[in-house]
């Protein structure tokens, strides 16, 4: 039928809308209560600036505000767009757009590259097929289009991911999307609910998964300021704290605090795994919404207060 488009009824513009809104606003608040996970080791959060001289709280908050519309463009574009190639130089676009975005609200710091690609490609994947929020869905559909090459990325663009990729031979960040993220699904998804059904709170439960992702995630943000030996210290000090029973023990508070000062003595930051949580927090927020309401095509979005419910440091 010609002019399809133009005979979409209003109710499916406005459920569009709202659904390409709601998964904005989810991104967003899984970026802010990542930033606001307090207290993390080597990252930003609301105590101290980790081992990031150029970064803090406030500029972290402007960050994840400033790329709400870049998400809100995924998905509507993911709900347009059904040829595969047409809609990854179009997420392409955005993703650009967003980083453009960033670098004005930060004053040209990057903050947040590596969580607009994880993130922009999860809420395209959540607009695409609404309601196929298992993890395992949406992250298989983020596989199959991180493989697409982008038509417009420059193929010289010489990044500090890319120069870690070649100096280390490990996956970057492209590589871990067309792995569908499996440290999501393997590591972080299962420690957060693990943490959680054994009582631990809210925070100490991202905190953990915030570590299930450093004992497992060849960072390149680490790699390219700490070299190998700082990821082998990232990965093995995680696991350790994990080994003896998370955050919530004593021994583990302890070690965290030890685990930090390393961290800014060795100027790493495990940056793409602060990442890789805010895009667990979003998957967990969507799949909750989805179980909580079976049946529903418009499932209630989890409130902000529920996403951001850590936010107050215990
Ligand atoms: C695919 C892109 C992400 C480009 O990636 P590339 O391989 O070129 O590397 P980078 O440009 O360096 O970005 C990678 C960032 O991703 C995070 N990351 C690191 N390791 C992993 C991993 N194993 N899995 C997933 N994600 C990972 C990490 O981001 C965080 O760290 C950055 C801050 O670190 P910092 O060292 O302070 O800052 P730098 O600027 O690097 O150094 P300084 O100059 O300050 O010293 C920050 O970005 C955090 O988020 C890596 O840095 C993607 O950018 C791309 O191609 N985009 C184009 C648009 C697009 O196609 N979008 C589609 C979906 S919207
Ligand atoms: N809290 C944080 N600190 C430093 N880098 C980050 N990248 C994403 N989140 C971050």
């Amino acid at each position: 039928m010609p002019f399809d488009g133009f005979f979409r009824t209003r109710r499916q513009d406005v459920r569009a809308r709202s659904l390409a809104d709601m998964l904005a606003r989810t991104a967003t608040d899984a970026l802010r209560a990542e930033v606001d996970l307090t207290p993390k080791p080597g990252l930003v959060d609301r105590r101290d600036n980790g081992a990031h001289r150029d970064m803090s709280h406030a500029l972290m908050m402007a960050s994840s505000e400033a790329l709400t519309l870049g998400f809100h463009d995924c998905a509507v574009a993911a709900m347009r767009e059904r040829d595969p190639e047409r809609l990854r130089a179009e997420l392409g676009v955005h993703g650009r757009e967003s980083e453009a975005r960033m670098m004005l609200a930060t004053g040209g710091i990057n903050t947040h590259r590596g969580s607009i690609w994880a993130l922009g490609l999860l809420v395209a994947a959540a607009a695409a097929e609404p309601g196929r929020w298992r993890a395992s869905d949406l992250l298989a559909w983020v596989a199959r289009m991180a493989a697409i090459d982008d038509p417009a990325l420059a193929p010289l663009r010489v990044s500090n991911g890319q120069r870690a990729v070649r100096q280390y031979g490990v996956a970057g960040a492209r590589g871990e999307a067309e792995r569908g993220f499996c440290q999501i699904t393997n590591a972080a998804l299962p420690v957060l609910r693990h943490s959680r059904d054994a009582g631990a709170s809210e925070r100490v439960a991202r905190l953990n998964a915030l570590l299930a992702l450093m004992a497992v995630l060849d960072d390149t943000c680490v790699l390219s300021r700490a070299g190998r030996a700082g990821l082998h210290l990232v990965q093995q000090q995680a696991t350790d704290i994990l080994a003896i029973g998370g955050v919530g023990t004593r021994g583990g508070g302890c070690r965290l605090a030890a685990l930090e000062q390393a961290l800014i003595g060795a100027n790493a930051s495990p940056g793409g795994s602060a990442d890789l949580l805010s895009a667990t927090l979003f998957i967990d927020a969507l799949e909750t919404a989805a179980r909580d309401k079976p049946g529903g095509r418009d499932r209630r979005a989890p409130t902000r207060k529920e996403i951001r419910n850590a936010d107050v440091i215990a």
